[in-house]
């Protein structure tokens, strides 16, 4: 979900365009223009740094003097699921999925408290969504995500309908790791060039004390690390739009193609534009960051392995296998709901949880923050 402050930045820049004398525009939200905005707010709020509850609640359209001028519509039907018949026949807690699903979003999935520390945010997970709980638990998420892999590592519909996704980039670069070696023969490897810049009086200084290693070992969401392993027929995700017109935007997954000096060369996986051949170039990402008193200024290919993905980032895609790995639980509000949602049918998805002393479990933490719902009711609904 993007940030109050941006729909607020767009409302402004309406206001301007729309505003003639004596029309009245600037005061009309977005300048008198109608907007249809879309989104769920059962999924993932606004990411802010360091945010506790209230930040993260205030961050959400829902707390902006705009959201008194929306009129809220509900969609009632959920397209995604609704084409199985699968997810009719099983009961998830009672329910059958689709309702087990907006019960996880809703925070309604009745809670399992712990005396040690009398959370009740915390679920049960359907035994027949479990991973058995033998062996490695890297080894176990990946094969059954991706069953035959040595045979099938190249088939770009096998790699399109799967993917593994953790809440954290520590657990998915641990098992796009893991898959990589899987693939015959030696990645290709780029390093991001890495300056900084800043306003500051003494540049030079900054400069020293930051030197460009320090620089490369900065790691940012949505950034591309300093340095890329990559081999051919491996799944990766753009993390920018570089061309929305002919399918390259922010969450495109590719299937490697070729591997150049100057370009990546990918086959589009999904959406309108699958099975599409397109070019990435390496791009400058700038990344301004409030720990740091600089903005990291990073010249890589705006892309990164996914045969695993984080949560947030799993944001929009349909699948028709995932495995949801958690080593550790979700730590912000809608992303079990998110996890739960990305699959047609409750046969494709699977989970493996670890309890806090690494032992597999089947209870894991749902987070919902009840007040991101509180002002989507409207008098009709
Ligand atoms: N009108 C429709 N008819 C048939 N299937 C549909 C329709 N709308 C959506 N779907 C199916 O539901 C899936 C989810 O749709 P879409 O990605 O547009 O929803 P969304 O609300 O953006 O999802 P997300 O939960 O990722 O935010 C699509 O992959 C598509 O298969």
């Amino acid at each position: 979900m993007v940030h109050r402050l941006s729909f607020e930045a767009v409302n402004r820049a309406f206001c301007d365009i729309m505003d003639v004398p004596f029309s009245g525009a600037h005061y009309k939200p977005f300048g008198g223009k109608v907007v249809l905005l879309g989104g769920d707010f059962r999924q993932t709020l606004p990411i802010v740094a360091d945010a506790g509850r209230e930040e993260s609640i205030d961050s959400s359209l829902t707390c902006s003097f705009l959201w008194q001028h929306c009129t809220v519509l509900h969609l009632t039907e959920n397209m995604r699921v609704v084409a199985s018949r699968e997810s009719q026949r099983s009961t998830f807690g009672g329910m059958p999925f689709t309702e087990w699903t907006l019960a996880v979003g809703n925070g309604n999935v009745p809670g399992k408290s712990f005396p040690s520390n009398q959370s009740t945010d915390w679920i049960e997970i359907p035994e027949s969504l479990l991973l058995p709980s033998s062996g490695n638990p890297i080894h176990t998420i990946t094969s059954t995500v991706y069953p035959d892999f040595a045979q099938r590592f190249h088939n770009v519909s096998y790699l399109t309908e799967r993917s593994i996704i953790t809440p954290t980039n520590a657990n998915v670069t641990e098992i796009n790791s893991h898959m990589l070696a899987l693939i015959p023969g030696m990645p290709r490897t780029y390093f991001s060039g890495d300056s900084l810049h800043t306003d500051a009086s003494d540049p030079d200084r900054l400069e020293a004390e930051y030197p460009t290693e320090f620089l490369n070992s900065l790691s940012f969401n949505g950034c591309p690390e300093h340095q890329i392993d990559l081999k051919v027929f491996a799944p990766i995700m753009l993390l920018r739009n570089l061309n929305p017109s002919i399918g390259l935007c922010n969450g495109t997954r590719l299937m490697v193609l070729y591997l150049g000096h100057y370009v990546i060369k990918g086959m589009i996986m999904g959406g309108t534009f699958n099975g599409k051949t397109v070019a990435i170039p390496r791009i400058v990402l700038s990344v301004n960051d409030y720990r740091w008193p600089f903005v990291l200024k990073r010249r890589q290919f705006p892309v990164r392995l996914c045969y695993a993905m984080t949560i947030n980032k799993s944001q929009g895609q349909t699948l028709q296998n995932v495995g949801v790995y958690l080593p550790k639980p979700v730590f912000s509000h809608g992303q079990l709901y998110v996890a739960v949602s990305r699959v047609r049918t409750p046969d494709g998805l699977r989970f493996l949880i670890m309890n806090e002393d690494g032992v597999p479990s089947n209870c894991t933490r749902n987070i919902v923050y009840q007040e991101a719902f509180v002002d989507l009711q409207t008098p009709s609904s």
